[in-house]
């Protein structure tokens, strides 16, 4: 794919389909705050039906005083003109405050609610959807909804609820002037919904634009030292460039139509009042018995049915776009999560804490069964296109294998299986007899640890990324744990030790790690809970060889020793040597399975791949083997 292609990931995202009752979803999101939706319905009504009295004091002062020439009764008219007024724009503030909070209310529990699921869906999901469209989601498209829920929907609803009550009014009023004015409904109803139609397209244009913004935002902002490095900052701008213009085309288009509703209506509103003043000047109304005071009323109450009609227009976009962006972020609410696959096992927390104490202080009694076993699995990302092929491994507790293989053999996608990130096709993958995707999270944390290959660390302290955020561990347990990875003894050096804060991916204020200290604070952090099994995928890349080295010992020593199973996903082949079995992969299947003595006996793959390490030979990626 091109780098200067605006439509990289978002169109290889998975892109949910659109709920059809986004506007149910979004009432519903409302429903705790019943009472106060009744406050804001019981003020709107009461803004709407005292915003029709000074229409009527007109009608009778011009009927009454003015055509009659009688001042008396005009002061206490005056007054009363005053009165209602004031009590409207009182109502009006009231309803605008008390939906704003609504929405603000509503709105937080939205995001929390989609913050949340994105943690919970499959990693699939993550796999093809980029990280800023996710990002777009949550930020932009919930802005969306904030700003109709905050602002608009007291207009929409005050404006609406005035149309009606006007509506109605003038039918009481006169029903002959009214049927004269509804001669302009037709054109009104179809440029409504000519406009209506594209602003909707649009604003639908505009959130998936927004979400291609950020994701080139997120990309290459995060990219930022590679582009600099590779001179590429001219490039990566234009790509950026491009994607805001589509953005713009698409905000442009919302706009041009929008432009259009307000002058429009008021132009038709103009051909329907001069049609009445033209009528009245041929004394047309005269003979069916409307009087100048109803005339001038009825023509004051139509600027009044007219005024919520533009309004209503003018928050059309907000409506358009907050409904594009719910659909964006309800369509994600509605992808299921990574769904428990059987019942959770009963691990009661003590027994959890207990189980892990006892690894760590060396008490621990293998139990029976392995820790970690894949059955016959075969699994993929993509439909079609298997990666694993009855894949078939178990690692008992206490012992430690090593898997080695060239790149892309399937190393690291069995050991997502085996964390319970996927589901595989077929077979069966088990972590301490359990499928790994039933366990609750303190199941989790006492069952499993992993250190995946790319290491991420959170804004926090030391502390805060070893533990996570649970408080169940302690200072003392994280600081045992960072004694076996090795990593004590740098963040000792530290400037506050454990308290130290630490900038995210060597990002930000905090202190920045090395590649090597970040990785060893990912063996610690899962070594933290002393966990039953341990999966590290190539844990010891970045670290130099004595670490590694007093790594594997500690490994050894304490950890395999006590019981927790580890398998290791291994480039350097010392660490295979040490292993008490070597499982060898190459396309998707174990191809040898071992003690590395038995295999390096038999003279077979491993022992190939011995033997090219030991000449030099780069065989993990050199495509043609000697
Ligand atoms: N998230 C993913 N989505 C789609 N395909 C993937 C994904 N992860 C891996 N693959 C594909 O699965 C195959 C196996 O990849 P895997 O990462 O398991 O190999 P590996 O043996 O761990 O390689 P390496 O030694 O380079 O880490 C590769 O062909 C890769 O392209």
């Amino acid at each position: 794919m091109s780098i200067t292609d605006t439509h990289t990931k978002e169109g290889a995202g998975l892109q949910p389909e659109p709920s059809p009752a986004v506007g149910a979803q979004l009432l519903q999101l409302a429903r705790p705050w019943s009472a106060r939706l009744l406050l804001i319905a019981a003020a709107v009504l009461g803004a709407a039906v005292l915003g029709l009295l000074p229409s009527l004091i007109v009608r009778h002062v011009v009927d009454h005083n003015l055509t009659a020439h009688r001042t008396a009764g005009l002061a206490p008219a005056a007054l009363l003109y005053l009165a209602v007024s004031a009590a409207v724009a009182m109502l009006t503030a009231a309803y605008g405050y008390l939906a704003a909070t609504v929405a603000q209310r509503s709105l937080a529990g939205l995001r929390t609610r989609l913050f949340s699921h994105l943690l919970h869906l499959p990693t699939g999901y993550h796999d093809r959807t980029a990280v800023g469209d996710s990002i777009s989601r949550c930020t932009a498209d919930v802005e969306a909804i904030d700003a109709l829920f905050s602002s608009s929907v007291a207009t929409l609803l005050g404006q609406t609820v005035q149309l009606v009550t006007v509506t109605v009014t003038m039918l009481v009023l006169s029903p002959a002037l009214t049927v004269v004015a509804a001669v302009f409904m037709p054109p009104v109803a179809l440029l409504t919904g000519y406009l209506r139609r594209r602003i909707r397209d649009a604003e639908r244009d505009t959130r998936r634009a927004i979400g291609l913004l950020n994701t080139h935002l997120q990309e290459d902002l995060s990219g930022a030292e590679v582009i600099r490095a590779f001179g590429r900052q001219t490039t990566f701008t234009n790509r950026f460039r491009l994607a805001l213009t589509d953005w713009l085309r698409a905000t442009n288009k919302s706009t041009f139509y929008n432009a259009f509703y307000a002058p429009g209506l008021g132009l038709l509103s103009a051909f329907a009042t001069a049609l009445l003043v033209w009528l009245s000047s041929r004394n047309a109304f005269d003979t069916i018995g409307v009087s100048l005071g109803t005339l001038t009323a009825f023509i004051l109450l139509f600027a009044q049915f007219i005024t919520p009609l533009i309004n209503l227009g003018d928050e059309w976009q907000s409506v358009q776009a907050a409904l594009a962006g719910a659909e964006r972020v309800f369509s994600v609410l509605a992808l299921p999560v990574d769904v428990h696959a059987g019942p959770a096992p009963a691990i009661s927390k003590q027994a959890i804490s207990k189980q892990g104490k006892d690894r760590l202080d060396h008490h621990g009694s293998p139990a029976d069964g392995p820790a970690l076993e894949v059955d016959r699995i075969t699994f993929g990302y993509t439909p079609g296109a298997p990666v694993l092929h009855e894949v078939s491994v178990a690692v008992h507790p206490g012992e430690h294998v090593v898997v080695v293989g060239r790149t892309g053999a399937g190393k690291t996608s069995l050991l997502a299986l085996l964390a319970g990130l996927y589901t595989p096709w077929a077979g069966h993958v088990h972590v301490a007899g359990c499928d790994p995707r039933t366990l609750d999270d303190a199941a989790r944390r006492a069952t499993l640890g992993f250190v995946p290959q790319t290491v991420q660390l959170f804004s926090g302290t030391v502390q805060d990324n070893l533990t996570l955020g649970d408080q169940t561990i302690t200072a003392e347990r994280a600081r045992q744990a960072a004694t076996l990875a090795g990593a004590d003894r740098f963040i000792r050096t530290l400037p506050e030790g454990y308290d130290t804060v630490l900038s995210v991916s060597g990002r930000g204020t905090g202190v920045q790690l090395s590649a090597g200290q970040r990785q060893l604070l990912a063996l610690a952090r899962a070594l933290v809970t002393a966990p039953a099994a341990l999966l590290l995928d190539e844990a010891t890349a970045v670290i130099d060889g004595a670490s590694d080295a007093a790594f594997r010992a500690a490994l050894h020593e304490h950890v395999t020793a006590a019981g927790t199973a580890v398998l290791t996903v291994a480039h350097r082949l010392a660490t295979a040597r040490d292993a008490d079995r070597v499982v060898v992969m190459a396309g998707g299947r174990i191809v040898e399975q071992g003690t590395p003595g038995e295999l390096l006996a038999s003279g077979g793959r491993f022992a190939t791949l011995i033997a090219l390490e030991d000449a030099g030979w780069d065989w993990q990626h050199d495509l043609d083997e000697p």
